[in-house]
């Protein structure tokens, strides 16, 4: 009887009806996330189809093309007047609250028990999937904490590991003008100079542990992509297949680390019972790690294991941004005018710091104000997203702004615009072009005015001094995002800095690289710019430098 039952089921099973419960299935799946997102209140102005259930369906089918007219309608319409407006997200998402510039400060200062940047990461990347469920602000912590302290001493390690690297992107062929992939150099720069800093030598060359770590980012972004598609209820079948990629590449990381970690946790122990007092550990992100741990008395994080996991999320933090941004940086440096004379000047400026002393040093980098401010510019006009700043409300009463009086539920999304801001005109004079002294131009404005204000004081006086400063590409406000801005914003900056400078340096002291014709165009996806990674750019060893 069962057997007859089975059978007519399965004759009963034809493509034409498996199709329309597949369909079926998927509309309800949609209709069911639809209801359980947050709702904002009317008086906020749309952007896209706006928030009826065919206006949803719209926004969805050309969320991947239309975002990011979106919300530049939406700065030009509301934010440029102070006001917030809803901007529509891929179907997975809540739509999300795009707070303007003055309200920055009130969004940031919220206490993160209110509004979390954790959740917003945690949403938006799927951490419970694609991180293993392993919480990531112990890590995060753990950089905030250890990674400002010891940057002047990762100088030196940092500016070997950059000649290596630079080295061996961009080979030592003095007699030949070569081709080169640009965005396959900087990954093979970038990741290996981070690692210096995370994992230090010799794992930080290991090809095997890097090419792991890249494949794992790059399973991060393209799952992400893909989950923002699925309704929600479908993900906890579909995640665990596609984070398979995932567990993959940390395994093979985890298993070329595993000696060098174990190395170090033994020799950490033996140093701390006595037995080795003479031995220093390397300031990397493993003896952080462990440091920190030690710390807190959490001896469940005190293995290989735990240890490669946490290192996952910084690495994804670190490396794509890092690549991103140099690719950028050298897109927009070789596609200027040829006559504006951006790299001669960069390469004597970088030259001149370097002059007495070929190591880099705190001090001499911080001389670098015409680079720092080509950097700045470039971060500034090409920027790898509409927006870096995303916050949740956690809160269970939701949050209330005090400008506008609107009211965001529990689970609703803000976000600040980086890309308006960034373009807006009344904050940046000829905004869409890239003005590589621009910075450096407001920094000497200000160190001007400074001396003519103060008696002889000048730049010495201390409160111009930091006002100077603060014109630095690391500095962060409510316009300028790169790094975000408020108590979270990138710890990592610091760091960023001092190794895009010395790759500049040491790229342009030892090459002669030819001008491009033309800046390559990045493209669009959703809220994401998908970079031009067939850009190729040549280049010449130059003569003495082998
Ligand atoms: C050009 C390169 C980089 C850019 C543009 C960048 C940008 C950002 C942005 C926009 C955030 C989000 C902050 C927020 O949500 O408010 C962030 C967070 C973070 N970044 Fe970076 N980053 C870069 C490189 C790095 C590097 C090299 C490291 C580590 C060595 C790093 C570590 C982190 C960490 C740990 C966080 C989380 C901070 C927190 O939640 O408190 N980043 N970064």
């Amino acid at each position: 009887m069962a057997a007859g039952i089975s059978s007519r089921l399965l004759e009963s099973l034809t493509s034409d009806r498996i199709v329309a419960a597949v369909l079926v299935l998927t509309i309800c799946s949609f209709v069911i996330d639809f209801t359980w997102k947050p709702r904002y209140p009317q008086s906020l102005p749309r952007v896209g189809f706006g928030d009826s259930f065919v206006g949803t369906v719209k926004n969805w089918f050309y969320f991947a093309t239309r975002y990011n007219s979106w919300v530049t309608e939406g700065y030009d319409k509301y934010s440029r007047h102070g006001r917030a407006f809803v901007v529509p997200s891929a179907p997975s998402r809540p739509q999300e609250i795009v707070v303007p510039r003055p309200q920055t400060a009130w969004m940031l200062e919220l206490p993160d028990r209110v509004l979390s940047t954790k959740e917003a990461h945690r949403d938006a990347l799927y951490n419970d999937y694609q991180f293993f469920g392993v919480d990531d602000q112990f890590p995060i912590h753990t950089i905030h904490k250890h990674l400002a302290r010891n940057i002047v001493g990762l100088i030196p390690g940092v500016q070997e590991e950059v000649h290596g690297a630079v080295d061996a992107a961009f080979g030592k062929d003095t007699e030949n003008w070569r081709s080169v992939n640009l965005w396959e150099a900087w990954l093979g720069i970038v990741p290996r100079v981070t690692n210096r800093i995370l994992v230090g030598t010799p794992l930080c060359r290991n090809r095997e542990f890097l090419d792991s770590q890249v494949a794992f980012a790059d399973d991060v972004v393209r799952n992400s992509f893909i989950f923002n598609m699925f309704p929600r209820i479908f993900q906890p079948l579909v995640a665990p297949i596609f984070v398979l990629a995932n567990w993959w590449h940390w395994r093979k990381s985890h298993l070329v680390a595993k000696p060098a970690i174990d190395r170090r946790l033994r020799d950490m122990a033996r140093k701390d019972s006595g037995a080795d007092p003479s031995y220093e550990p390397p300031e990397d992100m493993i003896t952080w790690l462990i440091r920190q741990a030690q710390a807190d008395g959490l001896a469940s994080e005190l293995n290989s294991t735990m240890i490669s996991k946490r290192l996952l999320p910084v690495e994804f933090a670190a490396i794509h941004t890092t690549v991103i941004t140099g690719h950028n940086l050298l897109l927009d440096l070789l596609s200027s005018d040829p006559s504006l004379n951006y790299l001669a000047t960069i390469r004597d400026e970088t030259a001149s710091a370097l002059a007495n002393d070929p190591t880099w040093t705190k001090q001499s980098l911080a001389r670098l104000h015409r680079t720092d401010s080509a950097i700045k510019e470039s971060m500034r006009l090409s920027h790898f997203a509409r927006a870096l700043t995303h916050r949740k409300v956690v809160a269970p009463r939701g949050i209330t702004n005090p400008a506008e009086g609107w009211h965001a539920p529990r689970g609703a999304s803000l976000m600040l615009d980086l890309a308006g801001t960034h373009r807006d005109p009344a904050l940046y004079a000829d905004p869409d072009r890239y003005d590589a002294w621009r910075f450096w131009r407001a920094r000497n404005a200000c160190a001007g005015e400074g001396a003519a204000a103060g008696e002889g004081g000048g730049v010495e006086d201390a409160a111009e001094v930091l006002r100077v400063k603060r014109l630095g590409m690391v500095t962060t406000s409510a316009e300028y995002l790169p790094f975000s801005h408020g108590r979270h914003a990138c710890p990592g900056r610091f760091f960023v800095a001092h190794e895009l400078k010395m790759v500049l340096a040491c790229l342009l002291r030892d090459y002669e690289i030819r001008p491009l014709p033309a800046r390559p165009r990045p493209m669009w996806f959703g809220g994401n710019v998908v970079p031009p990674v067939a850009a190729r750019i040549e280049v010449r060893r130059r003569m003495g430098t082998v």
